[in-house]
């Protein structure tokens, strides 16, 4: 029997959506009983060219075709952004319409009210695409590892920035010449400031750590800070120090408190996260039952992001007389306040420029001293007649101690600029 489906948008996603859709034709019929057929899919410019083929009364840029059509009870949605994405989600739950969704921004602002009205509809919301591209994430945290009180989340869930920093230590590539191609390859959000300005891994962070810490984030308890001051002299940096920077979402449970940020952050190229590169994404989980896991695969693309549709639209098919909006909202949970300020102490690599003289170096290491802030390792270049580039890698300092110091410092009459901060990760979890 014939399951009628309405696709808002085709475009990277979208068009992946369709094209597995049809090659795996036969198994969706096998292993859901029903026949699905794509049969209206909405998009903002009808005469456009698309990656699949497409009959043309298919194609609509009027929403109420698709969600007005009450033979269409799948809507799957692949445009992006709030509005008019949640509108279109709201009306299409309103109307009985199970919903599957990748659209991350709008899960993490508004996760909450579109679960709260698919339960009072009765009907199923899935959005495993909404994190980690093709990797299973959301599923199996909110049912195969619900047992466990999990305490670490740590990884890379942004593709587009792991494959700018991945290219520009690879080839020395440049900053905007790399992100075009992210945009090329799809990867990208249609403002791919997003993606470098961190905002995309912290409202996947946002949904990640909401199921998997069994509570409710919002987007402003997570501390975000992108790749924009990211130099070719940082990544150049980083080898001479044995790493390599990668832009680290981490949420921890500490005694009831959340800690949440978005950091780049110097690995050591000994680390499991230092070696994925690309569009690749991962992610550590510690439970107190499992132990360590770590998911790996790939985190944007129109196929690796069909794959995760696909398989929620599957899940969708499969069950559609028990709805199940599992994980994310429908039941009240305990709220857990975030305190950042109960972060462990970590190391930090730090980048300043300094006036070029006799004993510049000593002063500086003096206001550290002051703070308790000692180092570990420390990179002097002369990089102009009265100026030299200094790189610093500390001890373990909390971030009340370091804060101090470099506010000393950004006043310090031989100190120029501090260019470049950020954490540096030790080992797997640590
Ligand atoms: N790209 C990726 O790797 C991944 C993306 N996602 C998420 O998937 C979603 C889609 O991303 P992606 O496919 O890359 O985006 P695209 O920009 O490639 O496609 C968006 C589609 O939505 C349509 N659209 C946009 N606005 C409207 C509107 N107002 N009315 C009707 N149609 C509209 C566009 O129509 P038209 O073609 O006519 O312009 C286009 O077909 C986003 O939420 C994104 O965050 C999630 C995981 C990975
Ligand atoms: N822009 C996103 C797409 C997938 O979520 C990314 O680069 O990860």
């Amino acid at each position: 029997m014939e399951q009628r489906i309405g696709l808002l948008g085709c475009g990277t996603v979208g068009g992946g959506v369709i094209e597995l859709m049809r090659r795996r034709k036969q198994r969706l019929q096998s292993l859901t009983g029903w026949e699905p057929i794509i049969a209206r899919v909405l998009v903002r410019d009808v005469h456009k060219e698309r990656s699949v083929s497409l009959a043309e009364d298919m194609l609509t840029n009027d929403p109420d075709v698709v969600l007005g059509d009450a033979s269409i009870r799948i809507i799957i949605e692949t445009i992006g952004g709030i509005e008019p994405a949640r509108t279109f989600i709201l009306e299409a739950i309103a109307r009985g319409k199970h919903v599957i969704t990748a659209n991350k921004d709008l899960i993490a602002l508004c996760g909450e009210e579109i679960l709260e009205a698919a339960d009072a509809a009765g009907v199923t919301v899935l959005y495993e695409a909404a994190v980690g591209g093709a990797i299973p994430l959301i599923r199996p945290l909110q049912e195969s590892l619900t047992a466990n009180a999990i305490s670490d989340l740590k990884g890379i869930v942004n593709g587009t920035t792991n494959y700018i920093l991945s290219k520009m230590t690879e080839t020395g590539a440049d900053f905007d010449e790399v992100l075009k191609e992210a945009q090329d390859l799809g990867y990208a959000e249609s403002d791919p400031s997003s993606d470098v300005d961190g905002l995309d891994a912290a409202r996947k962070l946002t949904i990640l750590a909401s199921i998997a810490f069994y509570t409710r984030v919002s987007l402003s308890d997570v501390e975000v800070t992108g790749i924009r001051k990211i130099t070719a002299r940082d990544i150049a940096y980083a080898h001479e120090l044995g790493s390599v920077i990668k832009l680290l979402a981490v949420g921890t449970e500490r005694d009831g408190a959340l800690t949440l940020h978005v950091r780049p952050t110097l690995i050591p190229k000994s680390h499991p996260l230092a070696h994925v590169s690309g569009s690749y994404n991962a992610l550590f989980v510690r439970g107190d039952a499992a132990g360590d896991l770590m998911f790996f695969g790939r985190g944007a693309g129109a196929l690796p992001t069909a794959s995760a549709v696909v398989g929620d639209a599957i899940e969708v098919l499969k069950t559609m007389r028990q709805p199940q909006n599992g994980g994310y909202a429908p039941h009240p949970r305990p709220h857990k306040p975030v305190d950042q300020e109960r972060a462990e102490s970590a190391s930090h690599y730090i980048r300043l420029s300094a006036n070029d003289q006799p004993g510049v170096f000593a002063k500086i290491a003096g206001v550290f001293g002051d703070h308790g802030v000692s180092m570990e390792t420390v990179l002097q270049k002369r990089v102009a007649a009265h100026s030299a580039e200094i790189v610093i890698v500390t001890h373990d300092v909390h971030a009340r101690h370091l804060r101090a110091a470099l506010k000393q410092l950004e006043a310090h009459p031989d100190v120029t600029t501090i260019h470049c901060i950020m954490p540096v990760e030790r080992s797997v979890n640590a």
